[in-house]
Order: structure tokens, then C-alpha cells, then sequence
């Protein structure tokens, strides 16, 4: 994999580790934002059915993305972490259920009908990638795997609001204001705070695994509004 770099000279501090992370894949960020699906999510143009299919996809991916954080619980003997964690588990489940199922009522689908759809290949391949982290990799492996996912939504989300402020009728408003709210942003921080900590003790091998990690993730972001696009099919 290659990754993008950046000449840092003596007389500059050198960023934090999550910050390296980003700027690995700088430019990959910067088409997230411009992808059609984003743009089109953003202005309100985008087909209802394109939404209603990432609203199902997403229902299910973070069915998996709860389970990741609730090994994380089991990754660290601090309490204050695992406390977050904890409420991690449970905010993915009720503030987002909450938002899908509002999502899914205007679809005409019940909660457990949501959930009898197969997930799409780009999800069910992005969800393992989470899952197999979770499970073998270490609490920093685990943190870089799930920032992407945080810190991109917040970043999309006022990208949008601040692009277009969204009409009252705009068909996505509550999707926008819930990614771009100072809650939302307060877990892609405290994800990066954590992650930060740990690097003065990571050696060059174990940063470079990072870096794999993070842009694998990011990847999958990239690649889950592109799935949503497309509609994604199994052949
Ligand atoms: C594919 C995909 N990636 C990221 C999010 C955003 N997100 C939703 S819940 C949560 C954790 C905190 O509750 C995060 C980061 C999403 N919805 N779907």
C-alpha cells in the first residue's frame, strides 16, 4: 500500500498520530466529500431509493459496528474507557436505531423487517474487517479501524450543513443534523484522544500497521457511499 507523505522539517512539531493517519489519505478524504452519493445526500436530490437502501445497508452495518465496540470494553482495564465504550454500545443502538427506524417507518418497514435484508458485498466485507480487528488486533488497532468511520461522518455531515444549511423540508434534514451535531463530534475526538495517547509507545512497525488500518477503513467508507450509489448487487 502506499501512502501519502509529507516533509516534515526540524523546525516543525510533528502532528499527532491521528493526524499522520488523515494526511495518509488526504486526497481519499477529499473525494469522499465530493462523491455524487454525498453530494446528492447534501443538496436533497439524491432518489429516495438510493437513501432507503443505505439507510438498510447502514442498519445492518452498525449492528457490527456495536459488537466492535463492545470488544473494545474487553481491550483495556481502564474504567473511564470502558465506560465509554460502554455508552459507545449503547448510543450505536438507541440514538441511531432511533434514527433509522424513524427512516424505516417512512419506507413502510418494520424494525425486524430491516433486518431480514442481506447485506450488500461492500458491507459485508467492510464489516468483518471491523470484526476480525476487534477480535484479534489491539485496543490502538481497534481505535484506528473504527476513526475513520467517526471522524468521516462528522466531517460530511458539516461539510453538508455548511455547503447547503438544509430547508425545513429537506427530505435527509435529520440524517444531516444528526452527523453534524457536537455530540457526534465528541466520539470521533475522544476515539482520536485515546488513539494519541498510546503512540509514544508504538514502535515503527506496529505505526505502520496503523496506517494500513486506517486507510483500509477508509476505503470502505469510500467505498459504502459508492455501494449506496450503485445500489450494489450480488451477481
Ligand atoms: C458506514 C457508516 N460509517 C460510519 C457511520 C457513523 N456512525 C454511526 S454510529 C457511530 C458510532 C457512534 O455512535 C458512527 C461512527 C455510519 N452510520 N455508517
Amino acid at each position: 500500500m502506499s501512502f501519502e507523505t509529507h516533509p516534515y522539517t526540524a523546525d516543525m512539531a510533528r502532528p499527532r498520530l491521528s493526524e499522520r493517519l488523515r494526511e495518509g489519505c488526504r486526497s481519499l478524504w477529499q473525494r469522499q466529500m465530493e462523491h455524487p452519493f454525498v453530494v446528492a445526500l447534501g443538496n436533497g436530490t439524491l432518489p429516495s431509493a438510493n437513501f432507503q437502501f443505505y439507510i438498510l445497508q447502514d442498519a445492518l452495518f452498525l449492528d457490527e459496528l456495536t459488537k466492535t465496540f463492545a470488544y473494545a470494553t474487553t481491550k483495556t482495564t481502564n474504567h473511564e474507557e470502558m465506560e465509554q465504550f460502554g455508552t459507545f454500545v449503547l448510543n450505536t443502538l438507541l440514538v441511531e436505531a432511533d434514527l433509522h427506524h424513524r427512516y424505516g417507518e417512512r419506507f413502510g418497514l418494520s424494525p425486524a423487517e430491516m433486518t431480514t435484508i442481506p447485506m450488500a458485498p461492500t458491507n459485508y466485507a467492510y464489516t468483518p474487517h471491523l470484526l476480525t480487528i476487534a477480535t484479534v488486533g489491539t485496543l490502538p488497532e481497534l481505535l484506528t479501524a473504527i476513526l475513520p468511520c467517526a471522524w468521516i461522518y462528522a466531517e460530511v455531515g458539516h461539510h453538508l450543513l455548511d455547503t447547503v444549511p438544509p430547508a425545513p423540508d429537506h427530505p435527509y434534514r435529520d440524517w444531516l443534523l444528526t452527523y453534524a451535531s457536537p455530540d457526534f463530534d465528541s466520539v470521533g475526538t475522544w476515539i482520536r484522544e485515546r488513539l494519541d495517547q498510546r503512540a509514544p509507545f508504538l514502535n515503527a512497525q506496529e505505526e505502520a500497521r496503523l496506517h494500513e488500518i486506517f486507510l483500509t477503513s477508509t476505503r470502505y467508507e469510500w467505498l459504502f457511499w459508492d455501494m449506496a450509489w450503485k445500489m450494489e448487487e450480488w451477481p
